[in-house]
């Protein structure tokens, strides 16, 4: 099999307290796959983002040990500008938009990637993946919920053409009907550009039907990995994350 897309090893994320939020992680990711990191609250799964993604200024979060590469390039501890550089982007579980700004607007003022006609097109297929944002691109950004600002944030990162795409909670706030829209579009991306996904859910029923493979975290470390569809089946998942009789 061909090298990894993303490859995390040993990685190790501590925050200013020094807690330690992701303990010796192990997980690849391959091109053009579609990976679900699922877990309870508290487990790890938005550090395991922010140390492959970089972190924001204001989480005092580091990768204290391990390393991350992309394409085989060392990119470890490197902050999200330069690893948009690298093809990776991390759409955060909050997503912050300019809330007087339209919809429209927001999209406009966002860095994309190449010079203004690849602007044009990369909104316009980010426009036609997300028909929500279409429907939405006058209203001013601040009246938007925050499941439906969570799809501005990946319509947003679309502008920057990531070869891997990371998406914290895509789902949250959403009616059910909008959960399958977002997951359809996430399904429509991958096939339309084999964007890599690695993404982070808590809607497992939602996210199974477009997972390759599934990871689970327990305190900070991957307690069990494999083919989406195993993992989504193993007695543990079912009844801890789709509350099923097993
Ligand atoms: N900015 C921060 N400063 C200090 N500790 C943090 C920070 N962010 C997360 N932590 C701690 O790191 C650990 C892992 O948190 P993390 O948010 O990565 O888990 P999670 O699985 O994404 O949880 P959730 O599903 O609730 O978002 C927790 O103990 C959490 O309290």
């Amino acid at each position: 099999m061909s090298r990894p897309l993303l490859e995390i090893r040993d990685l190790t994320v501590s925050y200013g307290g020094g807690s330690v939020a992701v303990d010796h992680v192990d997980l690849d990711v391959h091109d053009g796959e579609v990976c679900l990191v699922l877990g309870a609250n508290g487990a790890g799964k938005t550090s395991l983002l922010r140390g492959v993604g970089g972190f924001a200024s204001s989480e005092r979060g580091r990768v204290r040990g391990g390393r991350v590469l992309v394409g085989g390039v060392d990119v470890t501890g490197l902050p999200p500008r330069a690893m948009v550089g690298h093809g990776v982007v991390l759409v955060p579980e909050e997503t912050k938009v300019f809330g007087t700004l339209t919809v429209g607007e927001n999209l406009r003022a966002a860095p994309a990637k190449g010079g203004r006609a690849s602007r044009a097109a990369l909104l316009e297929e980010a426009v036609s993946l997300f028909p929500f944002i279409a429907e939405r691109m006058n209203l001013p950004a601040g009246q938007l919920s925050g499941g439906e600002r969570q799809q501005l944030g990946i319509a947003r990162a679309l502008l920057l053409s990531p070869r891997l795409l990371m998406v914290d909670e895509a789902s949250l706030g959403l009616s059910p009907i909008a959960v399958r829209a977002v997951f359809e579009s996430l399904r429509a991306l991958v096939d339309s550009r084999g964007t890599t996904l690695l993404i982070v859910e808590q809607n497992v029923r939602a996210a199974q039907a477009i997972a390759d493979r599934a990871h689970v975290m327990v305190s900070g470390s991957v307690a069990l990995t494999g083919p989406a569809r195993e993992v989504l089946q193993s007695e543990r998942v079912r009844r801890t994350y789709l509350g099923l009789e097993v």
